[in-house]
């Protein structure tokens, strides 16, 4: 069943293909969309190719997002290709490493302002350069995390920064409602990705997260991706300005009963 039969968008944030955009992008291809890639230096661009080619595509451009003049290059190499977009994709976020351990309160200004800049506004400026794209509407989606909503450890500026991230996709769905363009958030459990790598106590994470989700278990790219397919498609038509959790359930639990000790 082809949902995404004659759709065209551009997906950001793939590295590899642990990425949750490859994830994304899989799920899109598998239902008919045509897809661009963009990627962070020719460094990815060998590692991007590839998994572009796999899935049928050479529309591929190079964009640091902290960079205006990078994102003019990467949209008008979109449109010398295509006329219009009918989705974007935003898998995009980066602190310094360093300050992802230790106490929130010692993060400094220019690592606050670096991460909010490539973790929040990047999404505002592609999102307002995308939406010219849509003159038939479309729809938006980036990813965020549970350490928006409360303290993970050592999530520290990034927590922070998806809490800005989630209040924009509500500020950017009002501002294209009218146009017809829907902007959403997938809130991930925790995922081992290139981001995820690095991170001091991740596998504690992975782990505190499967024994303590209702599903007793993490989620995969490919759960993230068909839950992404849902909101880019016409299944969530009716849905904009919303943070979709897609982590096992882990977000609404308080305290979990004691578990029967397998007997
Ligand atoms: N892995 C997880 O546990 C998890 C969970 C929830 C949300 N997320 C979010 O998902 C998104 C994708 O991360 P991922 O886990 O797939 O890891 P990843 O490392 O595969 O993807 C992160 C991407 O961000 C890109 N990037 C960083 N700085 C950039 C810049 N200045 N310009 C352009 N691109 C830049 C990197 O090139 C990379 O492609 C991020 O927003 C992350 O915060 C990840
Ligand atoms: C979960 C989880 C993640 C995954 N996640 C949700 C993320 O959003 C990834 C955030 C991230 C942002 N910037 C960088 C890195 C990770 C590591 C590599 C690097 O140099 N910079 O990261 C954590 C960091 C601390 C605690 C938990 C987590």
């Amino acid at each position: 069943m082809g949902l995404m039969k004659g759709r065209r968008g551009l997906i950001m944030g793939l590295a590899n293909d642990k990425s949750i955009a490859w994830g994304i992008a899989k799920a899109l291809a598998d239902h008919g969309a045509e897809l661009a890639f963009s990627y962070q230096g020719d460094a990815l661009k060998r590692r991007v190719e590839p998994l572009a080619a796999q899935i049928g595509s050479d529309l591929l451009a190079e964009c640091d997002v902290s960079d205006e003049a990078s994102i003019d290059g990467l949209f008008s190499t979109i449109a010398e290709r295509w006329d219009n977009l009918d989705f974007i994709v935003h898998a995009i976020g980066f602190s310094d490493k360093e300050q992802l351990r230790g106490r929130y309160a010692d993060t400094t200004r220019d690592n606050f302002l670096m991460t909010m800049d490539i973790s929040v506004y990047s999404f505002t400026a592609v999102a307002r350069r995308a939406a010219a794209m849509m003159p038939n509407g479309g729809s938006m989606l980036t990813l965020t995390y549970y350490g928006a909503e409360r303290v993970m450890p050592h999530y520290n500026v990034m927590g922070v920064a998806k809490a800005a991230l989630e209040a924009s996709v509500r500020y950017l769905a009002e501002d294209f409602g009218k146009d017809g363009i829907r902007v959403n958030a997938i809130s991930a459990g925790p995922i081992k990705t290139l981001a995820a790598s690095g991170i001091g106590d991740f596998r504690y994470i992975m782990k505190w997260n499967e024994l303590n989700s209702p599903l007793r278990r993490n989620v995969s790219q490919e759960e993230v991706g068909r839950s992404a397919l849902y909101l880019l498609s016409d299944l969530g038509s009716g849905v904009t300005g919303e943070t979709h959790h897609v982590d096992a359930g882990y977000h609404i639990v308080g305290m979990k009963a004691v578990d029967a000790p397998d007997i």
